[in-house]
């Protein structure tokens, strides 16, 4: 086990540490499976575990020098302190048959631990829940009923490769949790996304309708990973249903066949903001006035260029549709914002006034890496389902 120091990046953060910086102890954590895909364990950076740097801040937090193994620190006293480990004279990571990357666990009392994720890369919104089994984490971090949380093992020894010098103390993390309740936290790996931004996701949830016609698991996930709370509807869910609900925003995704629900779409457009994917454009389309029509052979490929308009770039889309909107018939005041430019076809449309935006392809379908995220087109936000303001507003 080692330990690792809190490295608040910002001033504002600092200050969100300060309450609890003079008593929290310099470690971190291991994390077990986020909802990214898979599990992720959090290790801390190498240079971080050298034993000088343990005992200066075991120092600091005034823990007493105690290792594990006296069996006195935990669970009474809710110690959170590993020994200061003498560290092998080399350690290599090469033969790891796994990636690993810088991860960051914000939690939403403004902590922040730093460390190496291996696995799933991504950032998702969960609650940290602790789990003080010693065996039986390959049943723990496959069982549903987790979905939604973060599972922090207190135990660090787990599975059968023993301790080893990467592995870390995730007891700081659960004494807190012990302390305050669970919390909710976002695990990231992505560092275009600051302290900051990732605080901001661990307190304030978007509530997203997600109408259902066959929807994308993937489109949801995307969603999940922006901080956005979703409850998916069946597509005969009434408007005024979901208007009670009080959402952020309303989503109209994929789905097969001519477009339909377009009185659902009517009722809601200008009362929330409102997002189309796909068939969710065609329906808000029809839903603003325009009409689609039946294209020849349609679009269905993992290549098709598209222009944004709005800035200018080519952007390589996942597209599979067979109708398109017709942007003649769109009234004064809604705007396309995309072409394809196979065919120059309708591939987006916004209208500010009314807050709506909808893209004819599938941006969740990740046609090359990264392509379509929002970190790699930072000219254009509203390729961000979420940071797009005139999509999902922001709830306190
Ligand atoms: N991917 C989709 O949502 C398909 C939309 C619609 N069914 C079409 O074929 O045009």
């Amino acid at each position: 086990m080692s330990l690792l120091r809190i490295s608040p990046s910002s001033a504002s953060v600092k200050a969100l540490l300060a309450e609890r910086a003079a008593s929290a102890p310099p470690v971190v954590p291991v994390a077990h499976r986020g909802g990214i895909g898979g599990g992720v364990f959090l290790a801390p950076p190498r240079k971080n575990a050298q034993p000088s740097t343990l005992a200066a801040a075991a120092a600091r937090a005034g823990v007493p020098e105690t290792r594990p193994s006296d069996g006195q620190d935990f669970p009474e006293s809710g110690v959170c302190r590993a020994p200061p480990l003498a560290a092998p004279a080399s350690v290599s990571v090469a033969g790891k048959p796994w990636k690993t990357a810088d991860a960051r666990l914000v939690l939403e009392d403004g902590s922040i631990w730093r460390a190496k994720s291996f696995g799933a890369s991504g950032t998702q919104v969960g609650e940290v829940v602790f789990n003080t089994s010693l065996t039986g984490y390959q049943e723990i971090l496959t069982d549903p009923s987790y979905a939604g949380q973060f599972v922090l093992m207190t135990n660090p020894h787990v599975g059968n490769t023993g301790v080893n010098h990467d592995d870390v103390d995730t007891r700081a993390i659960t004494r807190r949790l012990r302390e305050d309740g669970s919390l909710i936290g976002v695990l990231s790996t992505e560092e275009s996304k600051t302290d900051e931004e990732l605080l901001e996701l661990s307190r304030k949830w978007k509530i997203v309708i997600a109408y259902d016609f066959g929807i994308k698991h993937n489109i949801l996930r995307r969603l999940a990973s922006c901080g956005c709370k979703i409850t998916v509807v069946p597509s005969k869910w009434p408007a005024s249903e979901t208007l009670k609900m009080k959402p952020d925003g309303v989503l109209f995704g994929n789905g097969p066949g001519d477009p339909y629900a377009v009185q659902t779409v009517k009722e809601l457009v200008g009362k929330v903001p409102i997002f189309g994917i796909c068939m969710g454009h065609q329906l808000l389309g029809q839903a603003l006035g325009g009409k689609t029509f039946k294209m020849k052979f349609g679009h269905h490929g993992g290549n098709h260029h598209v222009c944004n308009l709005q800035n200018g770039r080519v952007e390589i889309s996942a597209q599979n549709h067979n109708y398109a909107v017709d942007p003649a018939s769109l009234p004064a005041g809604v705007e396309v914002t995309h072409i394809n430019l196979n065919d120059n076809s309708c591939a987006g449309l916004a209208c500010r006034e009314l807050n709506l935006m909808s893209l004819q392809y599938h941006l969740e379908a990740s046609p090359s890496p990264r392509d379509l995220d929002p970190g790699n087109v930072p000219s254009f936000p509203s390729r961000n389902l979420c940071s797009t303001p005139h999509w999902a507003s922001r709830r306190g």
